[in-house]
């Protein structure tokens, strides 16, 4: 594979936003969005960290890479709109299976209507794959982590666990059949991002909002450092994905708790704009559950905790860590 050929390869035929101006083929993109917050963000997908031959095809790393990103831009409350694609690739892929990456990143990207704009290609090591994407969000539509209030319903959408089961099942090697674990499978390898819930809610006045990548015990930590309150959750309230039945309980809830990947969103609302947000994401068949609440306790602010029965447990922020020696 020669550098140029394959970004011909990989170039789209037309444009599908009319925001963007310049696309692949100069020094940079270039985007117009008038009257729109742009929101950008960048996260990184490396072989045998986030994939592997064994747990993916070529195709899913593509849509996983790209719907991690997307899931963000959501998390912000805002619509994806571009994509820039860096990739550092061994000689040992075939041109056929990169382009396959590309096509798993297409297939996504045309649900949103969103533009392959850029990117890099460099030859090294392990493949690793680089996705910044490019979004907007209305002036009212902003949905930080330091949005939530006391008082407020912490929800969670979709069901936890699922992608960490599909996980766990492709890495083992038994030899019996995944069929049970399809779905769980599939969530793993093709998460869907909640942009559609996230749009539907335009109307909502705040909203605190953090998807799921490393899993809620650390998402919850986060909002609750970010607003400085005490995020309150109820174990048995959450969502569980149904292939985790065939587990123990222990597992289903370690998977829940900290398995992370599954991109679904935790945010939490006011009591008053909770049956809103329920009955839009009814209208749309997202389930939606409330996992808990916030509350204003000086010396439990900054953190989230776990109600077993009427104790308050530190729910400790675990999940997957990047660490160095
Ligand atoms: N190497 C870096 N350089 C600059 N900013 C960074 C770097 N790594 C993370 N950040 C910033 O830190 C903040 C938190 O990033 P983080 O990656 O934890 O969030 P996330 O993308 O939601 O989570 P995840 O990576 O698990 O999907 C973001 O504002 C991000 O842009
Ligand atoms: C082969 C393989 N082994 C392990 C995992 C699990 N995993 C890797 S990174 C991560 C958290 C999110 O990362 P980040 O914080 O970088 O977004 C998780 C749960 C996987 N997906 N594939
Ligand atoms: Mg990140
Ligand atoms: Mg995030
Ligand atoms: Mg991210």
């Amino acid at each position: 594979m020669k550098e140029f050929d394959f970004i011909r390869a990989i170039q789209p035929a037309n444009l599908r936003q009319s925001h963007v101006i310049k696309g692949i083929g100069d020094d940079a993109a270039i985007v117009r969005t008038p009257y729109h917050d742009s929101i950008l963000t960048v996260d990184t997908m490396v072989e045998n960290i986030h994939f592997s031959r064994k747990t993916v095809d070529p195709f899913h790393i593509g849509w996983r890479a790209l719907a991690a990103n997307i899931s963000d831009i959501a998390a912000m409350g805002g619509v994806p709109i571009a994509y820039l694609v860096s990739i550092v690739v061994s000689d040992n892929w075939k041109e056929h299976e990169l382009i396959e990456i590309y096509n798993g990143m297409d297939e996504l990207a045309r649900k949103y209507n969103m533009d392959l704009i850029g990117g890099d290609t460099v030859i090294g090591q392990e493949l690793s794959i680089s996705i910044t994407v490019m979004g907007t969000v209305a002036a009212n539509g902003k949905r930080y982590r330091s949005h939530a209030r006391d008082g407020d319903v912490v929800f969670v959408t979709g069901n936890l666990g699922g992608s960490a089961c599909g996980l766990h099942v492709l890495l083992q090697d038994t030899g019996n059949s995944l069929t049970p674990f399809k779905d769980a499978i599939r969530k793993h390898q093709m998460p869907i991002p909640n942009v559609e819930f996230v749009e539907r809610c335009a109307s909502i006045k705040r909203m605190a909002l953090n998807d799921i990548s490393d899993g809620i015990a650390s998402e919850a930590n986060e909002i609750a450092k970010a607003s400085n309150i005490s995020i309150e959750i109820e174990p048995d309230k959450l969502p569980t994905h149904k292939d985790l039945e065939h587990f123990p309980s222990e597992l289903q809830y370690q998977w829940k708790m900290s398995g992370g990947e599954d991109f679904e969103l935790l945010g939490t609302v006011s009591l008053h704009e909770w049956h809103e947000i329920k009955k839009i994401a009814n209208q749309i068949h997202v389930p939606i559950t409330k996992i808990g609440s916030v509350h204003y306790h000086t010396e439990r602010n900054g953190k989230a905790w776990i109600k077993d029965n009427n104790k308050l447990l530190r729910l400790e922020p675990t999940g997957y860590i990047h660490k160095t020696k």
